[in-house]
């Protein structure tokens, strides 16, 4: 089981479609056009952070409860990294203190089930790295009304606020090995060559873990 990591719009999805075809594996997406929370969310992230904790915390769990019956499998964002955006909530005043405990001790509950579980915890964590500005050009290109951030700058403080956590979040994660990704200089969507190489960092860390 391979995990994808990093700040919106860093390229997750997109590497974890080419990864499945590349070790003809499945892939679990994260939950965005079928999300009823996501876009009220942004609108009214005061009404709704616990809300689409929530919601995000139950589709991954079911994403991965369906992968650990497979042999191997993509997921695009770990449920690692939503303890993240939850935090950042909390101190944004979006989520309060009972629902930050509430969650926190059904995260653990989620967890101590996943150690109960034939694969425990994912055999690789790729993490693509990405600058600000890439992350912002990347969220405007993609272009999902609800995340456009033009005349918006408290949603553009957040960008910058979920960017800044994703560097220690990274060096503090050490559930499984690792691997990180230059999303900056590295145009896999684009560029076949680019897409080789990252394709072949990954295969060579594999190897190394005697996955394949
Ligand atoms: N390495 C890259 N080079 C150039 N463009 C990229 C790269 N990675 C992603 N993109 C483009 O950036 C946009 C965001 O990519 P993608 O949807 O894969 O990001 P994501 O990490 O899955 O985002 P989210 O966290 O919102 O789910 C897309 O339009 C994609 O085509
Ligand atoms: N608040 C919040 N908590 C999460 O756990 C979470 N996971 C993903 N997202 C947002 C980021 C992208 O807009 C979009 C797709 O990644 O969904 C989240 N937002």
């Amino acid at each position: 089981m391979i995990v994808l990591a990093g700040t919106i719009g860093a390229g997750k999805s997109s590497l974890a479609k080419a990864l499945g075809e590349h070790l003809h594996t499945e892939v679990f997406y994260e939950s965005v056009d079928n999300n009823p929370v996501l876009d009220l969310y942004y609108q009214d992230p005061q009404k709704y952070a616990f809300l689409l904790q929530i919601y995000f915390l139950n589709k991954r769990f079911e994403s991965i409860k369906q992968a650990y019956r497979e042999d191997n499998n993509v997921l695009d964002r770990s449920i690692f990294e939503d303890e993240l955006f939850l935090t950042l909530n909390y101190k944004n005043g979006n989520v309060t203190e009972t629902e930050l405990n509430i969650y926190k001790e059904l995260l653990n509950n989620m967890l101590e089930e996943l150690e109960g579980m034939p694969k425990k915890r994912p055999d690789l964590l790729v993490y693509i790295d990405v600058s600000f500005d890439t992350m912002l050009s990347r969220i405007s290109n993609r272009g999902r009304s609800f995340e456009l951030f033009d005349d918006q700058p408290e949603l553009k403080a957040y960008y910058k606020q979920v960017h800044g956590e994703y560097p220690s979040w990274y060096e503090d994660y050490d559930v499984s090995p690792k691997l990180r990704i230059d999303g900056d200089k590295i145009d896999f969507v684009n560029n076949q060559q680019d897409l080789a190489y990252v394709l072949n960092q990954i295969d060579e860390k594999l190897k190394k873990l005697d996955l394949l």
